[in-house]
């Protein structure tokens, strides 16, 4: 699968939609009540599928590539290192509903430390699947809890379910947040303490 970790896309955007994946979606907008021959949506189920092909380039990611080069020189620098407020979406496997919201990913390091960036790309290989939220937590966490070695990694999102918003309960401005502490953040109060004040200042 041709997939650019750099810029995040799939393919090239035109790659052929497999005829049974465009008749499901033809399928689908009958089922909504419209008719997949009106002009504006002949060519919407192969838009539609390109697009999940994207929402979905997660399963096309290795989270843990991205914590491959990492750097042992850090001139000193032993305290906790805060990314915060990282945007992301994702989708929850119970509806395919959008999941919009933001991550904070906070690492004290051991022997090493990585380039900034590479949490926000773990972050998105995990988000970029169907999920649900505290899975997402536990898998960015874990990952780098594996791979980067650090002495404590404090995961905390926050985000709102279309799932809640635009369908069933229909409840606006909810927000959802869950945590995932490793290391020295579950294991001492005073260092989750700290941690969390810094995400919330
Ligand atoms: N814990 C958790 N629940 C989620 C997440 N995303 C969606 N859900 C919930 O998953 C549940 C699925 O419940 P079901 O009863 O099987 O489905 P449903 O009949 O469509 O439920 P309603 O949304 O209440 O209409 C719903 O309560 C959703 O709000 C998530 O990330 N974490
Ligand atoms: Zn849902």
């Amino acid at each position: 699968m041709a997939c650019d970790l750099e810029t995040e896309t799939i393919g090239d955007g035109k790659e052929p939609v497999p005829a049974d994946v465009s008749e499901a979606i033809r399928t689908l907008i009958r089922w909504s009540g419209d008719s997949p021959e009106r002009e504006g949506l002949v060519e919407t189920p192969e838009r539609v599928a390109r697009a999940w092909r994207e929402y979905c380039r997660g399963y096309a990611d290795d989270p843990a590539y991205h914590l491959s080069r990492i750097f042992h020189e850090v001139g000193g620098y032993d305290d906790v290192v805060l990314l915060k407020d990282i945007p992301f979406q994702s989708h929850c496997e119970h509806h395919m509903a959008p999941i919009v919201g933001k991550a904070h990913i906070a690492y004290l390091p051991g022997d090493y430390v990585v380039g900034i960036s590479k949490l926000a790309r773990v972050l998105h290989a995990y988000a970029n699947r169907l999920q649900v939220q505290e899975r997402l937590t536990s898998e960015v966490a874990n990952c780098i809890w594996e791979h980067l070695k650090p002495q404590g990694v404090a995961v905390v999102i926050e985000a709102t379910h279309g799932c809640m918003t635009g369908r069933g309960v229909r409840t606006p401005n909810v927000i959802m947040k869950t945590s995932r502490m490793l290391g020295v953040f579950r294991d001492d109060e005073k260092s989750r303490e700290e941690v969390l004040k810094l995400i919330a200042s």
